[in-house]
């Protein structure tokens, strides 16, 4: 009978709490051997709110460490990564006051609008936070629960991101880190501390906020883990936002692009300069480890090309090639582009269009959309020959596969490695003991080795006919019905 390898190095956990799940990991840090693995459905609303109970991400943890045996048990170190920009909101007891309004919830995009006017438009923003906040921001949520609930915002005593919550659970201790914390819109990227107008400006005490850590900071030690299969005194470090997680997973380097498949679909690379982008395309977040993390993002992607499928009654893989179908696959609004209200959209529909090309043209929409910010996201220093670097779960599917080929003209790598969030949390709890930067870690455990499919000549064709349709219909999908 094979027994599984003995393990070399001491052992770490590391979290990825995102939107549709949870998934741990246990690591051996000294080979990145990911020696179990577990993973917890979440529950989000559905119709148009976006919420999740938090209490059902600690559940949801509890669940998933519980599924990797007695390795989670010998961790000296654990890291949580999560979902950005979620607020939670906790009154005097440590208790959710409502449930957590999620990034992809998009009612208070006339907060936001009004947000923008009030501290002298797009360009103050960016100058002084390094973002344009659009509705997935923090703050404009917070804008919208003082108007909307009072009752629950005069309930809450403190305000916490999706990782903050589960960190303070393990640890007692109310802190976040600088990564998830760019993603606020409340915390000011030029001076790297709390906004204290923004704060006066949608009236939230700087006192409900969580400390900001250093990066390589030892937070805390599991407190009580409760029911959790932690021992007691495991190390905790600070966590960070999910996107931030990964570039740490992948040991990124500066310039490198990576388009990422999830619930959200996002394009990032890790920057030595501070982004600050008007036009609010680009979030100029903060990375993990004291550099940046210029980033844009989507709010439909693997959900809303797997619902045409369903739709359409195929399996997600049954693309046809061919036909001149447009299909703007915007159904939960859209935020890349800036269109919070838009819905989906078909265009270009003929007799002899199949179901197939209809479906193909899901997955162009949502990657046209993504490969769109890319050059503003690279800042201009694009060198298209180097291959994006394609993760998160829709990173299995060959046709997310091929239509990135497709449309983006470069080489495209698949980290064989598929929990890259977890493993950069993993990572930076591995950075804990053995005081390396956790991106060093992950190129230590060669974590972003995988296939890597050559150029094909980039469709410009069906990139003009996407940009020509949304151009024109942006009067319709602006409309707020
Ligand atoms: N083999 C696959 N092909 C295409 N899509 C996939 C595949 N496996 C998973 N997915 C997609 O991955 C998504 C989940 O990805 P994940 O990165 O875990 O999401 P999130 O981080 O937002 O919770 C699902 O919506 C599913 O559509
Ligand atoms: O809002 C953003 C980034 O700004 C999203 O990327 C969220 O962080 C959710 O991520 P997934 O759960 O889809 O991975």
């Amino acid at each position: 009978m094979s027994s599984a390898p003995a393990t070399e190095g001491p052992l770490v956990v590391g979290v990825d709490s995102s939107t549709q799940s949870t998934k741990v990991l246990v690591v051996d840090t000294a080979t990145g051997r990911v020696v179990a693995r577990g993973q917890a459905p979440h529950t989000v609303t559905s119709g148009s709110m976006r919420e999740s109970d938090p209490e059902q991400w600690w559940s949801a943890l509890g669940e998933a460490l519980r599924q990797c045996g007695t390795a989670a048990h010998e961790a000296a170190a654990v890291s949580i990564a999560g979902q950005q920009h979620g607020l939670v909101t906790l009154d005097a007891r440590g208790r959710p006051v409502r449930p957590a309004l999620l990034w992809n919830d998009v009612r208070s995009a006339p907060q936001a609008r009004r947000l923008v006017e009030r501290l002298g438009g797009a360009k103050a923003w960016a100058d002084r936070v390094g973002s344009v906040p659009g509705p997935s921001f923090t703050v404009t949520k917070w804008a919208w629960l003082a108007e909307q609930e009072p009752a629950s915002a005069r309930a809450t005593t403190a305000v916490r991101l999706p990782h903050d919550y589960l960190t303070q659970r393990l640890t007692g201790s109310g802190v976040t880190d600088r990564s998830d914390v760019s993603g606020t819109g409340w915390w000011s990227s030029a001076t790297e501390a709390y906004d204290e107008d923004i704060l006066d400006l949608v009236g939230l005490d700087p006192a409900a906020l969580p400390r900001v850590t250093r990066p390589g900071e030892v937070v805390g030690t599991v407190r009580d883990g409760g029911d959790l299969p932690f021992s007691k005194g495991t190390l905790v470090a600070p966590g960070a936002g999910d996107n931030a997680a990964a570039a740490l997973g992948l040991g990124l380097r500066p310039g490198t692009p990576v388009l990422s498949l999830g619930t959200s679909g996002t394009v990032f690379a890790v920057s030595e300069h501070r982004t600050a982008d008007p036009s609010g395309t680009v979030a100029g977040f903060a990375d993990a480890r004291g550099t940046w993390l210029p980033l844009a993002c989507t709010l439909n992607c693997t959900l809303a090309v797997d619902r045409v499928a369903t739709l359409l009654g195929l399996d997600r893989d049954a693309v046809q090639p061919g036909g001149s179908v447009t299909l703007l696959p915007f159904l939960d609004g859209e935020r890349t582009p800036d269109l919070p209200h838009a819905s989906g959209l078909l265009h270009g529909l003929r007799h002899d269009t199949s179901p197939g090309q209809i479906l193909q043209a899901a997955y162009d929409g949502a990657v046209h959309a993504l490969l769109g910010a890319l050059d503003a996201v690279l800042g201009g220093t694009a060198d298209r020959s180097q291959p994006i670097l394609l993760i998160g779960g829709g990173a299995r599917g060959s046709s997310w596969q091929q239509t990135v080929r497709r449309l983006s003209g470069r080489p495209v790598q698949i980290p064989e490695a598929r929990e890259l969030v977890a493993l950069g949390a993993a990572a930076q709890a591995a950075g804990l003991l053995t005081g390396e930067d956790p991106a060093a870690v992950a190129r230590r455990w060669d974590t972003a080795r995988g296939q890597v499919l050559d150029a094909v000549e980039r469709d410009e064709a069906t990139l003009d006919r996407i940009t020509e349709v949304l151009c024109d219909a942006v009067s319709l999908l602006d409309r707020d019905s």
